[in-house]
């Protein structure tokens, strides 16, 4: 299993959104702005979608990594941290330990 997790990435996001447009997806997209990060995550979705409907798991494993990545775009300029959602996930699950955890007080 690797141990790369969604927080390496957000902090990839970060670094990367600070490069050239001409050198980095990651600060192009972040230069477009919400509107096109939006789209971009919208159709990244779908494409996850067909490729779930699909059933190949390298078509949707690939998917799910452009969907994560395009996510992390979004939240990054939307300025949520993913904590936040992490936050927000563990306090749906009802247990008030995990949601100070992942930064949330509980409620
Ligand atoms: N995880 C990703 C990642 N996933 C997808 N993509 C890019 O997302 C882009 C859009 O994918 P598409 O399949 O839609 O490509 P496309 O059809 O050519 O794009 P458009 O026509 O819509 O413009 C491609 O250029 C992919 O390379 C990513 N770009 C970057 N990362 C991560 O971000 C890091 C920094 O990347 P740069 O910002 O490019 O340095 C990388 O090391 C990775 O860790």
């Amino acid at each position: 299993m690797s141990a790369f997790t969604l927080s390496d990435l957000e902090a990839i996001v970060a670094e990367r959104a600070k490069a050239s447009p001409s050198e980095s997806w990651t600060a192009k997209l972040v230069a477009q702005g919400q509107p096109r990060a939006a789209k971009k995550l919208g159709e990244e979705a779908v494409e996850t979608v067909i490729a779930a409907l699909g059933g190949d798991r390298q078509e949707i494993t690939a998917e799910s990594a452009d969907l994560l990545y395009h996510l992390l775009v979004v939240l990054k300029l939307a300025g949520i941290p993913l904590q936040d959602v992490m936050a927000e996930l563990a306090h749906r699950t009802g247990q008030s330990g995990l949601a100070e955890k992942a930064g949330r007080p509980a409620q």
